[in-house]
């Protein structure tokens, strides 16, 4: 079993969200996704996510502000899941961000997002990710399972 983490990472005001460039794996090549990356034998599902935003983004989040959304996984069970994890950072911590490797990072807009150069399902994981903070307008807090089906 695979086991993955991806981090939606916004700024204060929620109209801007963290996204990098792929370079890798190659069906995401050239494509926009959240930061992320595999979770390490041994390593717990947060303490990647907050990793990972380190080795690509050049910033430091406090582990007690992440809040887990859910869960990709295939609906045949056993070849990987990916945890969605969220947070609001501090415009000083986001005006530091910086790309660490070859896959750039930039902050994108929540409101339009470039179609074509995105993953498929960032276009639905960017709002849901969001409105575990937009409590202002939503309400309520919602959890997600998601399954991919078997080809
Ligand atoms: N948005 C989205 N991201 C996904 C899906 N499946 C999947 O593996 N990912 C993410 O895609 C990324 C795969 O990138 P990668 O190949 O560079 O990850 P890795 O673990 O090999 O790299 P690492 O060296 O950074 O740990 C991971 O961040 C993973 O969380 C998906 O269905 N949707």
């Amino acid at each position: 079993m695979k086991k993955y983490t991806i981090g939606a990472v916004f700024t204060p005001d929620l109209n801007k969200v963290l996204l990098i460039k792929k370079t890798k794996p190659e069906d995401q090549a050239g494509r926009l996704n959240m930061p992320g990356g595999k979770i390490e034998p041994g390593e717990g599902s947060l303490s990647c996510v907050v990793r990972e935003i380190t080795e690509e983004a050049g910033i430091h989040t406090d582990p007690n502000k992440w809040i887990y959304a859910g869960r990709i996984e295939n609906a045949g069970g056993g070849m990987f899941y990916v945890d969605i994890w969220t947070i609001v950072i501090p415009w000083n911590i986001a005006g530091n961000i910086e790309s660490m490797t070859e896959e750039k990072v930039g902050w994108y807009n929540v409101w339009s997002l470039p179609a074509y150069q995105c993953l498929p399902n960032i276009h639905w994981l960017v709002p849901f990710a969001r409105n575990f903070h937009d409590q202002g307008n939503f309400g309520t807090l919602v959890f997600g399972e998601f399954k991919y089906q078997n080809q």
